[in-house]
């Protein structure tokens, strides 16, 4: 049996006229790095929202590490950082970690660990305010790394950050998972796919796949994610004229 972090069966989501996940299921193996990928509107969001418990939801079953998704004894083992900056801008990059550090009961060590996770050592003592906007997001990731939860729901976090960074974060990512964590990571960027053991490909509110880089590959004969999306998103709309 496939040990999962997150089991999510017959999801359904409203919002407003539009219904954004409909008889949704997904499986999310502990200790991965999966990436949900899909473009802007596809339900990346709303499905992130859904897992750590602040969606409603109109139907369907939520189950995380084994407890319903926003279970209170989830809050410390789960960390979500949205896209929105969630950090003190008056108060300098360490003064947030030791605030948010305390407020969860992480031991204050995890503070300068979780700065010098996101390569914001240099950094420290500077004010969030005065920070770009890649620094920022950062700090919000930094946030989400103290106090070890063991899943990671992460919406953009790579978004406005160079190539460089951008791939030091993924390898911090995958890293984490080797030691056991859980990562679902969104992007619209599709080459990011290449980083992830598992790619979650939505559209529409649909699954449009769960699998591989290499499975995708092989399945759609595409040279790299992007191509593969292009080809998944043909047959669907095939499979719906038809
Ligand atoms: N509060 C809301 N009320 C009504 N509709 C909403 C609300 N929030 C989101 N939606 C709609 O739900 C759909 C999915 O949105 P969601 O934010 O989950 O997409 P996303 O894939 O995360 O997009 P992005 O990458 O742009 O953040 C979109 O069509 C959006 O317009």
């Amino acid at each position: 049996m496939m040990n999962s972090a997150v089991r999510i069966r017959g999801l359904r989501v409203v919002r407003g006229p539009l219904t954004v996940l409909d008889d949704f299921d997904l499986d999310i193996r502990t200790g991965s790095v999966t990436g949900l990928l899909g473009p802007s509107g596809s339900g990346k969001s709303t499905l992130m929202r859904a897992i750590v418990g602040v969606q409603k939801v109109a139907g369907g079953t939520v189950e995380v590490l084994g407890q319903p998704a926003g279970a209170k004894v989830l809050r410390d083992r789960v960390a979500y950082v949205t896209q929105a900056p969630s950090v003190y801008a008056d108060l300098t990059i360490r003064q947030n970690l030791r605030y948010y550090a305390r407020v969860l009961g992480a031991p204050a060590s995890d503070v300068d660990r979780a700065i010098e996770q996101v390569d914001l050592g240099t950094h420290a003592d500077h004010l969030v305010g005065r920070l770009s906007g890649g620094q920022e997001s950062r700090v919000s990731l930094a946030t989400a790394l103290l106090g070890s939860p063991e899943l990671l729901v992460l919406d953009e976090p790579t978004v406005g950050l160079d190539p460089v960074l951008r791939v030091q974060l993924w390898e911090l990512f995958n890293r984490l998972a080797a030691d056991g964590a859980t990562l679902l990571v969104s992007s619209h960027v599709m080459d990011e796919a290449e980083r992830c053991e598992r790619l979650v490909l939505l559209r529409d509110g649909r699954l449009l796949a769960d699998d591989t880089l290499a499975g995708l590959l092989a399945r759609t004969g595409a040279a790299d994610a992007e191509g593969a999306f292009l080809e998944l998103v043909e047959k669907a709309e095939q499979e719906v004229s038809s």
